[in-house]
């Protein structure tokens, strides 16, 4: 029977939020909008959820806003964004002693190692000649962002700083607190606009401690699906159109404060809220210790407990090699949307150092709460047997 390392790229419902889930759907079908009881029993299960996913980032209700899940999370902060600095670009136009740097085009600053939900509107933004954008690329020593690179980058139109708080492949951690500490004392230095700042946390919640307020940010990225949720997300703002500006992309029914319309998704959400409820995550689970070569350990950077991106050096041992020929291990090579990637080296392994022919070795094993010490040691000699076979008939 298979064993599931692949966590990163989505992870299992436990029982009891399928049962929320179907209960939902059975007893609170109706529409949160209405003025009747199954419309009430639904607006109260948002209303509850809400409140739990609020607890588990560390923010209030009023900050959190639901969405179909990361991607739109991540978009919707880009956007935001450059509609933030043309609405502040009208005010100066209009106000000739109004000098707020928002003249030209709006500057986002973000990492070559976000997920693509970041790094294609980024790019999108740029080809059409609506933002300009740095894609400040991570240490090759520590696969971390360096903070003085940041702030390097800042400019006076500069709106937005996204770096997110752990990736998908390596599990390696973002220096995100740092960040916002110094661009929060850049801010009170600046006339100009004040910099956003955004992480997305799709990696990193359920597996390490996410506090929005600690870490400093305007918002952050929820991904229900990485940690035993439904596929469903929110994005946390700090004061949504108050203290922090949230422009929606979408127009229609005033759902969600009018920031993102649309008849909520009521099962889903309720899912969403059992998880942040129960902290069904926090169950432990184990690392991978078997020594091979980790693409993923940096001598200086903290990574993800549950993550290990390794790759077993040999010239016939390629990753999608490795993985179609294991009997029981089901994991991948890198991230799930880019398996189409015909077997070319993770990207965002070479952005980090690793050399070409180790990364098209890398295999990368993402345990979680269903993963045992066994399945641990299944996995190896599973692998273990694998590699041999490979390299006799090599
Ligand atoms: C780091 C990261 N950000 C964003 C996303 C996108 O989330 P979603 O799949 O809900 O669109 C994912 C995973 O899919 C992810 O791993
Ligand atoms: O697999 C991952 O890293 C997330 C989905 Se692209």
């Amino acid at each position: 029977n298979r064993i599931y390392m692949d966590y990163n790229a989505t992870t299992p419902l436990e029982p009891e939020v399928i049962q929320a889930i179907t209960e939902a759907l059975r007893d609170a079908w109706g529409n949160p909008s209405s003025n009747y009881i199954a419309g009430a029993k639904a607006k109260a299960i948002i209303s509850r959820s809400r409140e739990n996913v609020a607890r588990m980032v560390g923010g209030k209700a009023e900050d959190i806003i639901f969405t179909s899940g990361g991607t739109e999370a991540n978009n919707l902060v880009l956007q935001t964004a450059v509609e933030y600095f043309r609405r502040n670009q009208r005010a100066a136009e209009r106000d000739e002693g109004n000098h707020n740097g928002c003249t030209g085009l709006p500057h986002i600053i973000t990492s070559n190692v976000e997920h693509d939900s970041v790094k294609l509107p980024a790019e999108h933004l740029q080809r059409d000649g609506k933002a300009e954008v740095t894609f400040v690329p991570v240490s090759k020593v520590t696969a971390c962002v360096e903070v003085e690179d940041i702030i390097a980058a800042v400019r006076p139109n500069t709106c937005l700083i996204s770096v997110m708080l752990a990736n998908n492949e390596t599990g390696v951690i973002m220096p995100v607190q740092e960040i916002c500490q110094r661009i929060k004392s850049l801010n009170k230095q600046r006339e100009q606009l004040r910099i956003l700042l955004h992480t997305d946390a799709a990696q990193a919640l359920g597996k390490i401690r996410v506090d929005a307020c600690e870490l400093g940010v305007d918002y952050l990225t929820i991904v229900g699906h990485k940690f035993y949720a439904p596929r469903i997300g929110a994005l946390y703002v700090n004061g949504p159109g108050a203290r922090t500006p949230l422009c929606p992309m979408l127009f229609g029914g005033g759902q969600e404060r009018n920031f993102r319309p649309g008849t909520e998704n009521t099962p889903m959400i309720a899912g969403l809220g059992k998880v942040c409820a129960t902290g069904i995550f926090t169950r432990n689970f184990y690392l991978l210790t078997d020594k091979i070569h980790f693409n993923s350990h940096y001598p200086s950077s903290d990574i993800l407990p549950n993550t290990c991106n390794v790759s077993i050096l040999g010239p016939t041992l390629q990753g999608w090699r490795v993985l179609s020929s294991c009997t029981r291990l089901l994991a991948s090579v890198g991230a799930a949307c880019h398996s189409d990637s015909e077997n070319r080296p993770s990207h965002i392994l070479l952005s980090c150092g690793v050399p070409t022919e180790v990364a098209g070795n890398a295999l990368r094993l993402s345990v979680g709460r269903g993963t045992t010490k066994e399945d641990v040691d299944a996995v190896v000699e599973d692998l273990r047997k694998t590699v041999q076979l490979l390299e006799e008939i090599n």
